[in-house]
């Protein structure tokens, strides 16, 4: 299974919605199609849809140099369609991060380049970002599994919603860790949370955990803690959308419910992502937007209602975990142990980030 790839000046995206038993493939030749695919979360996670927005950027950039020579209709167009696609997901900072670096590299381009030509500098930035992004989760994997090889015996690791290769470009953020963990004979088993409304981590973490040979058991969310009381839960490990400048935490809705869980049974609580994910503009967590999806996604399950029609819903599709719940966040460039404004400023003057 591959997430996404970018080929012939085409973008293929695995379907996610279709998953655990349909593999099939969007083709994607014009930008609003990547739109669509993130909207709908046929691609998802946090580094994959900003990984995904690019080469959408990039399919924008082709159809307007189609239609202009002109530099100032192309750039004007050519943001248009990148604030489109980064106003598909609100609370993943990758999608703006990345696309703020699609921006940057048509403003440059433009001053010189002719149209066909920016289009070419987009596309080389898309797929530094792409392969950057597969070098960064291997980076993290490693560091990740060193911090906890401390541990000093096989794990049990109980994780929530999906940060594998199925949310990044390849290898995943909180799984790649586990799979760096795996490679040492290092993993015992891994219990995911299903992760309602959604289920990725029924769908989508125990596939992939299954097909790489790494023991994988499900459990429904309300689980987690009866898991942690009697399964001798190690430690948990979870990917983010969008962390703040004192290490408050967006993921996945449950995640702050897991945080608390983990606390309570005094069990370390780990956050995997790239320093993209970081905002510093933001100085807690409450700044955050947090997306809010359709009713239905909760008052239905695989089609079928669980909730009449007419029941209000509420569904926030990510929650933030104070930092102070955080027993250390693993970056690509190492590991920042209880996170706070301080530990984070300092990190980020000390790598010239
Ligand atoms: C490496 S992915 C980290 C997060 O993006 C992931 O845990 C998550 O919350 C994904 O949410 P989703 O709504 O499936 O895009």
């Amino acid at each position: 299974m591959e997430t996404l790839r970018w080929q012939d000046h085409t973008l293929y995206l695995l379907d996610q919605t279709q998953l655990p038993l349909t593999e099939t493939y969007l083709t994607c030749t014009r930008w609003p199609a990547v739109a669509d695919a993130i909207r709908c979360l046929a691609v998802r996670g946090a580094p994959a849809i900003g990984v995904a927005a690019t080469y959408g950027a990039v399919l924008g950039a082709q159809k307007i140099a189609g239609e202009t020579t002109d530099a100032a209709a192309f750039g004007d167009r050519f943001l248009a369609v990148c604030d489109a696609l980064e106003g598909t997901r609100p609370t993943a900072v990758n999608l703006h991060w990345a696309l703020a670096r699609m921006r940057d590299v048509a403003a440059a381009a433009l001053k010189t380049d002719s149209c066909t030509a920016v289009v070419g500098r987009l596309e080389a930035e898309a797929m530094r970002i792409d392969e950057a992004d597969r070098e960064i989760n291997r980076r993290m994997g490693q560091f990740g599994a060193a911090e906890l090889a401390q541990l000093g015996r096989p794990l049990t690791i109980l994780t929530h919603c999906n940060a594998g290769a199925l949310a990044t470009a390849a290898f995943g953020t909180a799984l790649g860790v586990v799979r760096a963990l795996h490679a040492q004979g290092l993993v015992r088993m891994v219990y995911a949370d299903e992760t309602r409304p959604l289920l990725q981590g029924a769908r989508l973490t125990t596939t992939e955990l299954a097909a790489d040979g790494i023991p994988v058991t499900l459990i429904t969310d309300n689980m987690a803690a009866w898991t942690m009381k009697t399964k001798g839960i190690d430690a948990v490990i979870v990917g983010a959308d969008r962390i703040a400048a004192n290490g408050d935490t967006a993921n996945k809705i449950g995640t702050y419910g897991v945080a608390l869980l983990a606390a309570a049974h005094g069990i370390p609580f780990y956050v995997a992502a790239p320093v993209s994910t970081f905002d510093r503009t933001l100085e807690d967590g409450t700044g955050i937007p947090i997306e809010e999806r359709a009713a239905d996604e909760v008052r239905q399950c695989g089609g079928l209602a669980t909730a009449l029609p007419e029941i209000s819903v509420f569904n926030p599709a990510f929650d933030v975990t104070p930092h102070e719940y955080i027993t250390a966040i693993v970056t690509e460039h190492g590991v920042l142990h209880h996170p706070d404004s301080q530990v984070l400023h300092e990190f980020f003057r000390k790598e010239g980030i």
